[in-house]
């Protein structure tokens, strides 16, 4: 509080806020004050009047939460924007795993990984959640780089002990085994602080059974992370249905395995049924929202409105390179252009806001990814995890109609005050 004099190293931003809370989806906060302390933490936020030494923002910016990229594979951005000419598991074995066979050379991750991370960053995505692929030490260089560049991530070595097609492109059980542990403890050895390693089965039809198994006993003995996708697309749900002819459902063959905790997040998930939606919310585990690569492949159209209903933890991804952006700028029009479409089908359909998408995108993904004791929102003892968005910058995309005394009766908009439409429009939707 305002009462107790601020310690030093702390300081104090004065102007326009935005970001979310559990209780409201978006909330702006004008010539408002947030103190962070010397670590970065948020100190006090919008309360405290009497601060001496500010950093004002202009009245044309506005601070906001990082972006928080639930799913995307740093292994396929250097085939973004092309090959999206196939359904999914034809896809995955045209493109998607001759590339990543490439990441056994490191001077080609360091290439990818570097301009992914560096992208990312760009875009306003400060939290990351990477697939990157079966090579260890390509894996380690990924989570070494985020380390580099400042980007808190969840770095997962991809483990798959089954793949009939490109066949040179997977590990037997016992590799896929002692190289996951190996990546885990090199990777916790570095002490980075924002970098975390996460187990990552790519999906049920790349992994046989025993190696799920095992996942879920590393997750467990390591209280880790996990991440892998569920219910892309029919197709896959119908293979799943064979390969695992014992399970009841997709969700039952993770579940059986100790894969669905509070700490795991699943791609995707358009064709789940509400009882596996039941079984999400009873373990705490989360999906990842992927519109852009739902589209870009034709898998589906995932119903948010359900899966908040049935109050699963959602944020959304990027998905690269299934979706051909790695902006979570893109991932915000395009959740709601899906949620249109299901509008669409069915006039009853309560579309979502650009207000809960907001929020999805930044409270929702942390929480996803059990990172929202630290990022997500501005709340005290979080950390200053934040976007400085100025929209009126110089060559910035939109445009504002200036007016320093607007008049009375003209829908004037002054580019000196950050409006409402300046925040969705100039900041989300215009670009
Ligand atoms: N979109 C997508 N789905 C997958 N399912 C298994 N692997 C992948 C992948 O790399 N991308
Ligand atoms: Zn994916």
């Amino acid at each position: 509080g305002c009462s107790r004099p601020l310690p030093s190293g702390a300081f104090v931003y004065r102007g326009t806020f935005v970001h979310s809370t559990q209780q409201t989806a978006l909330q702006i906060l004008k010539d408002a004050l947030l103190g962070v302390d010397a670590q970065g933490k948020v100190l006090i936020s919008f309360i405290c009047h009497k601060a001496v030494f500010f950093g004002l923002l202009h009245s044309s910016e506005f601070f906001m939460p990082g972006l928080v990229d639930t799913h995307i594979h740093a292994s396929q951005y250097s085939y973004a924007g092309t090959a999206l000419d196939m359904p999914l598991l034809q896809w995955l074995n045209a493109y998607t795993f001759p590339v990543e066979s490439c990441f056994k050379d490191l001077e080609f991750a360091r290439k990818v990984y570097t301009q992914i991370v560096r992208r990312t960053l760009r875009n306003g995505t400060t939290t990351a959640c990477y697939f990157a692929t079966i090579h260890t030490e390509a894996s380690l260089l990924l989570g070494q780089i985020a380390n580099d560049f400042g980007q808190r991530a969840l770095v997962g070595k991809v483990c798959m002990d089954r793949n009939d097609c490109v066949k040179h492109y997977k590990e037997t059980l016992q590799d896929s085994q002692d190289e996951t542990c190996r990546f885990i403890k090199e990777l916790l050895e570095k002490k980075y602080p924002l970098v975390k390693p996460v187990v990552t089965p790519r999906f049920a039809p790349s992994c046989t059974g025993a190696l799920l198994e095992q996942l879920g006993e590393i997750a467990k003995n390591n209280n880790l992370h996990i991440q892998s996708h569920i219910s892309e697309t029919h197709e896959e749900v119908k293979l799943v249905k064979e390969l695992f002819p014992e399970s009841e459902s997709y969700t039952d063959v993770y579940r059986k395995h100790n894969l669905l905790t509070d700490k795991t997040v699943m791609a995707h998930g358009c064709h789940l049924s509400d009882e596996e939606l039941a079984l999400f919310r009873e373990t705490g585990a989360s999906l990842s929202h992927c519109p852009n690569s739902n589209f870009s492949l034709c898998s589906g159209v995932l119903n948010v409105r359900n899966v908040l209903k049935h109050k699963v933890k959602l944020g959304l991804g990027t998905d690269v390179a299934g979706g051909y952006s790695a902006s979570m700028l893109d991932a915000v029009r395009r959740a709601l252009d899906a949620s249109k479409v299901l509008t669409i089908q069915d006039p009853k359909y309560k579309t979502l806001s650009f207000e809960e998408v907001f929020r999805i995108a930044t409270l929702g993904g942390s929480q996803a990814l059990s990172l929202d004791d630290q990022t997500g929102n501005f709340e005290v003892g979080k950390d200053f995890d934040a976007l400085r968005i100025n929209v009126a910058a110089e060559g910035g995309p939109i445009d504002l109609i200036q007016d320093e005394e607007p008049k009375v009766g003209l829908n004037c908009r002054c580019a000196c005050e950050v409006s409402q439409q300046a925040i969705k429009y100039g900041a989300f939707l215009g670009f």
